[in-house]
């Protein structure tokens, strides 16, 4: 079972480690957890040798489990991603698609059930605007590096490229607890005492012995 992506980023926050690409990048098309292998792209502007055929290319290959992380195509106010690409990377088994940028057709991200993430929808395509400048090589996302083969989680609240995947299992035990608050809670508990479910864990991944409720 993959853990929250909420649950993920409160267990790195308490290990003074970060990870999350959301924000900046916002759901065009999101779904119920995955968890997959990154697999990167860099783009830049300009025209350069080839435009994004490299990407096309990439697109034409095993992508079984891997989520797709196109750096760096902000620097387009147009679109590079949309439902031609998103029907290429669904038939070589992608599981997700982030993109520092622009994308369009979201309504097919939702009919083929594919999450993407973006920073912006755009009517226009990128023209000649970007190429491929690497694939396979670490990228930088809002500070966040990603490195090729990098742990992904994409569900409902968000994307975390994993800087350590032993946060996984802290991380269930934490969704464990934020759902014993919400039973209680249910079952007529005030919120401070339902809250104290979370604080004893918060207490225990800290290492520290609770002090208050
Ligand atoms: O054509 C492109 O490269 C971008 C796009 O709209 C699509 O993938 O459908
Ligand atoms: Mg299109």
């Amino acid at each position: 079972m993959v853990p929250p992506t909420t649950a993920i980023a409160d267990v790195l926050q308490l290990r003074g480690l970060t990870g999350w690409l959301s924000p900046p990048l916002r759901p065009m098309y999101r779904s119920q957890g995955v968890l997959g292998t990154a697999r990167t792209v860099r783009l830049a502007s300009g025209p350069g040798d080839d435009g994004l055929f490299p990407l096309h290319r990439l697109l034409d290959e095993d992508l079984d489990g891997r989520v797709l992380v196109l750096a760096g195509g902000h620097v387009s106010a147009g679109a590079v991603w949309g439902e031609i690409l998103t029907r290429a990377a669904l038939a070589s088994g992608a599981f997700g698609v982030l993109v520092e940028g622009g994308v369009r057709d979201a309504d097919a991200f939702r009919d083929l059930d594919l999450p993407v993430w973006a920073l912006y929808e755009a009517t226009a395509g990128v023209g000649e605007e970007l190429h491929v400048a690497s694939v396979g090589e670490p990228v930088d996302i809002a500070g966040v590096q990603v490195t090729d083969g990098m742990a992904v989680v994409m569900d409902w609240n968000g994307v975390i490229a994993l800087p350590t995947t032993d946060v996984l299992g802290d991380a269930l035990a934490y969704a464990d607890a934020e759902e014993d608050v919400v039973i209680a809670l249910r079952d007529g508990s005030t919120l401070e005492e339902a809250y104290r479910f979370k604080a004893e864990m918060v207490a225990k991944l800290r290492g520290t012995p609770m002090t208050s409720a």
